[in-house]
């Protein structure tokens, strides 16, 4: 690969548009954990509720009495199993009330008691936090993102892409928020993620400024950091927790088709399209779709779109798999908002446990393929091939 030849045209191209303690009462009080545990294929990992206990003691707000005790039984019954201590005698009155909170939960497993815990946790939290910062109630909307809408309504936490100018063409700050969004959302309250664009289009895939900007370091530097934040990126995708829906409300491009593998749902509005345009742009398949794109379509129709860049229309894409079901543009919000609410008050764990029986198998495997395609891709974009292409696409001499 010609990367010295390649630096001065390269950084031409890149440049050629400049971017831009519970106050528990204190014999109720957790004592601080000192397990190490690795991360367990059910529920919350260790991490998860070790930080739950430390954060029960940031509180602003006393959780009252039963909360406490609740607070409590579950955090013996995570990390002690069954209640095991004689009952304390009548007049021992707290000590009585820990007791039979903790009896009380019988066999429970000790995994169910840890999500438990974290559950209860992080529902303290925000009301907690949205008790103490007075927001009217009409406003659910996200503070701190610039290229995103989050909203949280009805146990969905909803991510809208937002740079509907742009096609919501993925700049390097809208790959920074989606990772921010979604460790929000893996943590928050909601039961399902829903993902959607605003406008007309759901997604145009990476945007191609992202190759402008070249640091000291030079185009491979530039390179270098972009399979970083990719690899980093579709990471999050592969182990989110809970059930991730797309909502596909117009075209989508590169990217913003390929993670659709790593989603639970995929509803489309028939006017959606699906377009992997690698080749014409120099490029290789990402998001784990070199894998996924096979496993759910077969082979010869993955070829056709990967390689080939077919479009697909999303009659095709549900045809092919990649859809779950599509619905008339016209009627499409209404439907699908009415089926995800529904389904949003299914009980969290079971659902949550649910996905991660189906998909822990490929955990590994996905992200070691996400590590080659990005490492790939690092190549890749050093490429005249790719540079030509994005150069076209630049100085607007041509579109998809
Ligand atoms: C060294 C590299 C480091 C990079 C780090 C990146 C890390 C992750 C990379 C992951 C790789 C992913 C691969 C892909 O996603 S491939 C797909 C890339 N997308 C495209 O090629 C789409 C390009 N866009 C188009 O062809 C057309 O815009 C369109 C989507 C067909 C729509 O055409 P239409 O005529 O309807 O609209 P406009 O072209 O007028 O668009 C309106 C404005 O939006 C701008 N736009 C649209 N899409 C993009 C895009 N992807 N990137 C940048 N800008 C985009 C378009 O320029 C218009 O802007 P303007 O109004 O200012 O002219």
């Amino acid at each position: 690969m010609a990367v010295v030849g390649l630096s001065g045209r390269l950084a031409r191209c890149y440049c050629l548009r400049a971017v831009r303690s519970l106050p528990v009462c204190s014999s109720l009080r957790v004592p601080a954990l000192q397990l190490h545990v690795s991360k367990t294929a059910m529920g919350a990992s260790q991490k998860d509720f070790e930080s739950a206990v430390n954060q029960v003691k940031l509180l602003k707000k006393d959780p009252g009495n039963e909360v406490k005790l609740k607070l409590y039984a579950l955090y013996k019954q995570a990390t002690e199993g069954p209640c095991n201590t004689p009952k304390p005698g009548l007049f021992d009155l707290i000590n009585k009330a820990k007791w039979d909170a903790w009896n009380a939960l019988g066999d429970l497993p000790k995994e169910t008691a840890r999500q438990n815990y974290v559950d209860l946790v992080s529902g303290l939290r925000s009301s907690s936090d949205s008790s103490s910062q007075v927001k009217p109630e009409a406003d659910k909307k996200q503070a701190g993102y610039e290229t995103l809408v989050i909203t949280s309504e009805d146990h969905i936490t909803k991510i809208m892409l937002n740079r509907p100018a742009k096609k919501n063409a993925l700049n390097t700050q809208m790959y920074q928020e989606i990772m921010l969004a979604l460790e929000a959302a893996s943590k928050d309250d909601s039961t399902i993620t829903v993902f959607t664009g605003s406008g007309d289009y759901y997604s145009s895939g990476n945007d191609l400024t992202n190759f402008t900007d070249i640091p000291p370091g030079g185009v491979e530097e530039k390179a270098k950091n972009g399979a970083i934040l990719l690899r980093d990126f579709v990471d999050c995708f592969i182990d989110f927790p809970k059930p991730l829906v797309a909502v596909v409300n117009g075209p989508a491009v590169g990217i913003s088709v390929t993670v659709l593998g790593l989603f639970d749902l995929v509803y489309a509005s028939d006017r959606a399209t699906f377009h992997t345009p690698f080749s014409h742009l120099g490029q290789t398949p990402e998001g784990c779709s070199s894998y996924t794109f096979p496993k759910i379509m077969g082979l010869a129709k993955a070829v056709e779109m990967l390689i080939f860049g077919k479009k697909l229309t999303a009659g095709e894409a549900y045809a092919q798999g990649l859809v779950t079901e599509v619905f008339p543009d016209s009627t499409f919000e209404k439907e699908v908002w009415t089926r995800l609410k529904a389904y949003s008050k299914l009980p969290r764990n079971a659902m949550r446990i649910s996905k991660q029986i189906i998909r822990n198998h490929e955990k590994e495997k996905l992200h070691a393929i996400n590590a080659e395609e990005s490492s790939i891709l690092q190549e890749r974009w050093l490429s005249d091939e790719c540079v030509n292409a994005v150069m076209n696409f630049l100085s607007q001499k041509a579109k998809l």
